[in-house]
């Protein structure tokens, strides 16, 4: 960096001198190597504790422009920058500086100090970016009155959003007296109705081939079915009424949800604020229905609008508030669907073990669906490689009080991001070929289970996660069950990641490379 230094100095003097119009420049260049190699290379020095900073030239704005580009890219650049060691480093976006953390077992550390890492600032961010109320938020997390525990302090009784959270549970998970099996069936039954040819045809992505076959993108045939039956599953038929096409306005606002992340301005995100609202509305209209009209959904939709008006919420908080697990479950769903079939599909010797493994479920339309999640640990390890390969969203925490992780000190008042790829694509603990779909990766290890962070960690870990498993392998199942399943054309290349936009769990393809699958009935 020195050497950087006194390399350019003879260069600043000569352009000063042939051009004195280029002096003030000249000068602005030499103060901005100085703040460099002060910033980035004299202060570390000083205090080998803090993270080191992966350094950058415009001050503020930092790396942001790189990180909204490729931030896989940025992340895996500053990490070999620091000679792969994996040491917490930090990284400056838009004046916010955010350590980063890459080690597996860092990550842990992370994930089980609840006392002076914590998430919620986040989750009321999210909130507040989305159109909810102030108050609304402050009263469902306590804002001045909780503690890391998400207790009320006075009360000593849980905030309504740690009520919520454990509503999640008791809804999603299984286990003696949990509901996860009450969920589960309205996927299947959904899934059962639509995986039909005739039903198919009276869809906009499918056209008809002859002979009974259909082509269909595979992509919006995984966003429809998920999002549809997890539509089902929380609201029932009273939203589909109000919005017959309420999954699709969801969907348009997944696919822009990253220009609410980056901030965009409503002049330059006008169509990702108009399918937001949309499902506001109808969400809005929904809660604000006699509640005898929605019966049909399961126990957590009832009990979260319960404890949501007993803290005050009115129909369009609580419609915000409901609109945020739609969206986290739709989102995920579909790409890991789509994912896991183009994975399969591009392995003929792959689709056909695991098409044997899972037969002995079928029984005719009967589905043993214990046997599915149970006895067919390829078909398993294959999803579980599938979510390794396309986890490409971060756990993040806010700093309360200094804390050590690693030997690095981490300050008050920053926020720490776990990016999974970064930990996903380590290869001293996935191996050499760490960068490659390898199918039976997690059967012939499985304690590289603890290194798939797919679904987070810590207190925030997705309550999602079991059905999430359940409802794709399920679905995946019946689909190859079902159908003959070929590319349509065939020579298809292997769909292509989306890397630019931020997301909330799985990567997303690019709509140019979808494949088109052709399904005839077996
Ligand atoms: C393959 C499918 C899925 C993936 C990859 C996924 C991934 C994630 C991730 C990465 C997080 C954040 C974890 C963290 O910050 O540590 C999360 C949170 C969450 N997920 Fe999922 N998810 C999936 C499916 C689902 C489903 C089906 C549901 C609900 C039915 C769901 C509900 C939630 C909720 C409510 C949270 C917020 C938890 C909290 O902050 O307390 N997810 N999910």
């Amino acid at each position: 960096m020195i050497l950087d230094v006194v390399d350019k100095l003879p260069f600043l003097y000569e352009t000063a001198n042939a051009h004195p119009a280029s002096l003030a420049a000249a000068f602005i260049g030499l103060a901005l190597l100085l703040w460099r190699l002060v910033k980035f290379t004299v202060l570390p020095a000083l205090d080998p504790n803090d993270p080191k900073e992966y350094p950058y030239w415009v001050p503020v704005v930092g790396h942001l422009r790189a990180f909204t580009k490729d931030s896989q890219g940025l992340l895996t650049r500053a990490r070999l920058h620091f000679k792969d060691v994996r040491d917490p480093f930090s990284i400056t976006m838009g004046g916010q500086k955010f350590y980063i953390v890459t080690k597996s077992k860092d990550v842990s550390t992370v994930y089980r100090n609840s006392k002076t890492l914590t998430f919620e600032i986040f989750a009321q961010e999210i909130l507040v970016d989305l159109g909810c109320s102030q108050g609304a938020v402050n009263s469902v997390y306590g804002v001045g009155h909780a503690d890391s525990k998400g207790l009320v302090k006075e009360l000593g009784a849980k905030t309504p959003a740690k009520k919520t959270r454990d509503m999640h549970h008791h809804q999603l998970f299984p286990g003696a007296g949990n509901l996860i099996n009450d969920i589960g069936s309205v996927f299947v039954a959904y899934f059962d109705k639509t995986m039909d040819l005739q039903w198919l045809k009276t869809q906009f992505y499918a056209n008809e081939v002859g002979n009974g076959a259909v082509t269909v993108s595979l992509w919006d045939l995984n966003s429809d079915l998920f999002t549809n039956a997890a539509q089902e599953a929380y609201f029932g038929q009273k939203l589909r009424s109000i919005n017959p096409a309420m999954a699709w306005t969801m969907l348009e606002f997944d696919d822009l949800a990253w220009q609410l992340m980056f901030k965009y301005p409503p002049f330059l995100s006008r169509k990702m604020h108009a399918a937001k609202d949309q499902a506001f509305d109808a969400l809005e209209q929904y809660f604000a229905s006699p509640i005898e009209q929605r019966e049909d959904t399961v126990w957590w939709t009832k009990a979260f609008e319960m404890e949501m008006r007993s803290a005050g919420l009115g129909d369009r908080d609580l419609a915000i508030m409901a609109m945020t697990i739609y969206w986290g479950a739709s989102t995920n769903l579909r790409k890991g669907g789509f994912w896991f079939i183009a994975y399969l599909l591009f392995d003929p010797t792959l689709l056909a073990l695991i098409q044997d493994e899972i037969a002995p479920a079928f029984n005719g339309r009967e589905i043993n669906q214990d046997y599915l999640t149970k006895q067919c640990p390829r078909f398993q390890g294959a999803w579980e490689e599938t979510m390794r390969i396309t986890a490409f969203s971060s756990s993040v925490r806010f700093v309360t009080e200094d804390t050590v992780i690693g030997n690095k000190l981490l300050r008050k008042g920053y926020r720490i991001m776990m990016p999974y790829r970064q930990m996903h694509l380590d290869e001293s603990v996935f191996g050499p070929d760490a960068e490659d779909f390898v199918a039976d990766r997690f059967v012939k290890n499985s304690g590289l289970r603890n290194h798939n962070m797919t679904f987070g960690g810590g207190a925030t870990q997705c309550p999602g996660r079991h059905l999430a498993t359940h409802t794709i392998l399920v679905f995946v199942a019946m689909f190859l069950h079902r159908f003959e399943v070929t590319l349509d054309p065939p020579g298809q290349l292997f769909p292509q990641i989306n890397e630019a936009h931020p997301v909330l769990g799985l990567v997303d393809v690019k709509r140019s490379s979808d494949l088109k699958v052709q399904l005839r009935l077996k």
